[in-house]
């Protein structure tokens, strides 16, 4: 599904504040995996989502999704098959437009004008179906203003945008850290009720170490722009936190190092 082979990113290439944020990264993704990713801070997490979404062109390598090159396609190309949470809340929806109006846009995002159709109230209709099952009672909310809801509801909204037109490629990047631990675990919930409904292949980074071992199927550690552990099946299943750091250290030859880290919910 997702094929990304020796990807290499270099900010400010040549100046003294240089930095290699990707070193020859390959990585292949199965159709309907989803792959928890965890890494100290500075370690290319958040460069790795941004390359492959098209934030920036990467220096080399190549990026495919469903045997279609699309490294080089330009961001807004790539977000009509890309769906991406990021971890405040207030970056994925518009405040001042109604639940309403953010789902029409996210259900049009990359879509020619032609297939923007559909009445009102079929859309209302389809809105309706999918907030119910969140258990937020947003859709009975549909003309409220987005910034009147809470961080939760708004995260929670966000999720159902970022996968209502049914995206190739889901982009969680820390998308609960942001949120009160209680709220995070129903976001979390709802979240892979998402992903499993629409079998959807899924990147989530996370500074929470419960979530890397419970959510998904597989584990990849990155340090210094490189992935140097990637751990599923029987081996993930058995491992306990202390286990994951400890794996941690020894690949990395430092202690998991990051300012949020969690190590349950
Ligand atoms: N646009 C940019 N310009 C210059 N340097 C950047 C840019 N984006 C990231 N970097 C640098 O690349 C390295 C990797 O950053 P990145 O944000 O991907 O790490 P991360 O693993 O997501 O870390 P964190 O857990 O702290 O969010 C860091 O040293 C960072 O300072």
């Amino acid at each position: 599904m997702l094929e990304i082979k020796n990807i290499t990113k270099v900010f400010h290439p040549g100046d003294i504040n240089e930095k290699t944020a990707l070193r020859d990264l390959s990585l292949h993704l199965a159709p309907g995996e989803v792959v928890a990713v965890i890494g100290s801070n500075g370690a290319g997490k958040t460069t790795l989502l941004n390359a492959i979404a098209g934030v920036f062109q990467i220096d080399e390598g190549q990026m495919l999704i469903e045997g279609q090159e699309v490294g080089r396609k330009p961001e807004h190309v790539r977000a009509a098959y890309i769906g991406r949470v990021f971890q405040d809340p207030n970056l994925g929806t518009a405040a001042t437009m109604t639940i309403e109006e953010n789902l029409v846009m996210a259900l049009q995002r990359g879509k020619p004008l032609r297939l923007r159709r559909g009445t009102a109230k079929n859309k209302r209709e389809l809105f309706r179906e999918r907030l119910e099952p969140l258990g937020l009672g947003l859709e009975n909310r549909l003309t409220s203003k987005v910034g009147l809801l809470s961080g939760g509801q708004r995260q929670a909204l966000t999720v159902l945008m970022a996968t209502i037109a049914r995206p190739k490629l889901l982009l969680l990047d820390e998308h609960t850290a942001a949120l009160d631990p209680k709220t995070a675990a129903v976001v979390l919930d709802l979240t892979t009720r998402i992903i499993a409904d629409g079998n959807l292949t899924t990147l989530m980074v996370t500074h929470n170490m419960e979530q890397a071992l419970t959510v998904g199927t597989r584990t990849i550690m990155m340090h210094e722009g490189r992935i140097i552990l990637d751990i599923s099946g029987p081996e993930r299943a058995r491992l306990e936190i202390p286990d994951l750091l400890k794996m941690f250290e020894q690949a990395s030859g430092k202690a998991l190092n990051t300012d949020r880290l969690l190590l349950a919910q």
